[in-house]
């Protein structure tokens, strides 16, 4: 069976994370997800998120680190491998294109969210090393 590979972008700003909630007009209406998308042919994670936040968010960002990836299968024809990166916003003003609204959260707030499922883990590895991923960023912006 095939597996879709799907990247997602942690972007951080003031120690809190952007989380993006599915419009009604997408699959998973309603939920909450990591903005980003399915890789195409040819392309490297890396550029299919920033070509995917772009479009998404109308902002440029950039890319860190990474987290482990996470297959979560929803059925028996669809599973997804959902790639999480660590990224700083580098310019533009956010425009919520496909989405229908944003928070910033911070570690504490995480898990109030309604998450899609393969999601899930992905927050919690996120929540375990948020203390390592806030000392990463701030060496990233002392170099930068
Ligand atoms: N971008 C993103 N997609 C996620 C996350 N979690 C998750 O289950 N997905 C699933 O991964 C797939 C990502 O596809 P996508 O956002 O590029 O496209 P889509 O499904 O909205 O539209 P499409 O299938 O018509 O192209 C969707 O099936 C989506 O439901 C996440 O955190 N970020």
């Amino acid at each position: 069976m095939e597996v879709v590979s799907v990247t997602c972008a942690l972007i951080f700003l003031d120690q809190k994370v952007l989380c993006a909630q599915r419009s009604e007009a997408m699959q998973l209406p309603g939920l909450w997800e990591f903005p980003g998308g399915k890789i195409e042919k040819g392309e490297s994670p890396e550029d299919c998120l920033i070509r995917e936040i772009k479009e998404e968010l109308a902002i440029s960002i950039n890319i860190i680190g990474s987290l482990r990836s996470n297959e979560h299968a929803y059925s028996d024809v669809k599973v997804i491998r959902l790639m999480p990166f660590i990224c700083v916003w580098g310019s533009g003003k956010l425009k919520l294109v496909e989405h229908q609204e944003v928070k910033w959260l911070a570690k504490e707030e995480l898990k109030s969210l309604n998450w899609a499922q393969a999601d899930i883990p992905i927050v919690e590895d996120l929540y375990v090393n948020w203390n390592n991923i806030q000392e990463q960023l701030v060496e990233y912006n002392r170099e930068n």
